[in-house]
């Protein structure tokens, strides 16, 4: 397996709140890696310096390769659109747009093609079983398939790592469950890596690693 991210002493204090204190860890390529703690105990903070939508006090942070950090902001945005997929646990879609429209957003942001960029977002749409649902509006859709059509967004861009912050939350248990397989099927599909905040055992149980945080460092880490 190739290493496909380093975070090195990564530390982050709000005020003269301590929250990370010093994260280590690294992630594989093809890997689903859960991220668990108590409530407050970081794993937002820490998914968002990962993600690099918020930078470390101090720390390093090589993604795919390149040491994110150094980046400027512009170039790190840039970075970010074209490398990283994010999920959030209220999907976030814009509700004046359609489900094909939602999910190609990052790839006109991205400046490609608007003709490729249309027809992947169909086929990701339809390979999620949303085929019927491409010209719907949010408020159109079901919770389980904003979800989905959150997910094809995250990937319009094929991104390196996706990141899923409580993906599930706001799921009942059978969409849940969807939407946990359907992480497992991307990445056994397409070896999509995935780092995923849950406070959903089942989720965390599934995943290959569970790093969890405590005391502001990664504690166990369950490998299977
Ligand atoms: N922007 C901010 N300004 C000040 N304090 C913050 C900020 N963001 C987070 N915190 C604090 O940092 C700590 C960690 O927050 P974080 O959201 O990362 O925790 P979490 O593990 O994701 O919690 P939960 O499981 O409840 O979502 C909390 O005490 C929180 O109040």
């Amino acid at each position: 397996m190739q290493t496909l991210l380093q975070a090195t002493d990564l530390r982050r204090t709000y005020g003269n709140l301590p929250v990370l204190k010093g994260i280590n860890l690294t992630i594989q390529s093809g890997e689903v890696v859960s991220v668990v703690g108590a409530s407050g105990a970081g794993k937002s903070t820490l998914l968002h310096i990962l993600g690099t939508l918020d930078r470390p006090d101090s720390g390093e942070l090589v993604l795919a390769g390149e040491s994110a950090f150094t980046l400027n902001d512009r170039e790190l945005a840039r970075f970010r659109n074209e490398r990283i997929g994010f999920i959030f646990q209220f999907h976030n879609l814009l509700p004046e747009f359609t489900a094909l429209e939602n999910v190609c957003l990052p790839g006109f942001i991205a400046g490609k093609p608007e003709a490729d960029v249309r027809k992947r977002a169909a086929e990701l749409l339809t390979s999620l079983g949303l085929k019927d649902r491409i010209d719907h509006f949010p408020s159109q859709m079901s919770g389980g398939e904003q979800q989905r059509t959150a997910v094809a967004r995250a990937l319009i861009n094929q991104p390196d790592i996706v990141f899923a912050d409580e993906p599930s939350g706001n799921l009942d248990s059978q969409n849940a469950q969807e939407l946990h397989q359907l992480f497992f099927n991307l990445r056994d599909q397409f070896g999509q890596t995935f780092v995923i905040v849950t406070h959903n055992q089942q989720l965390a149980e599934l995943a290959d690693r569970t790093l969890t945080i405590r005391d502001g460092q990664i504690g166990d880490t369950k490998n299977l």
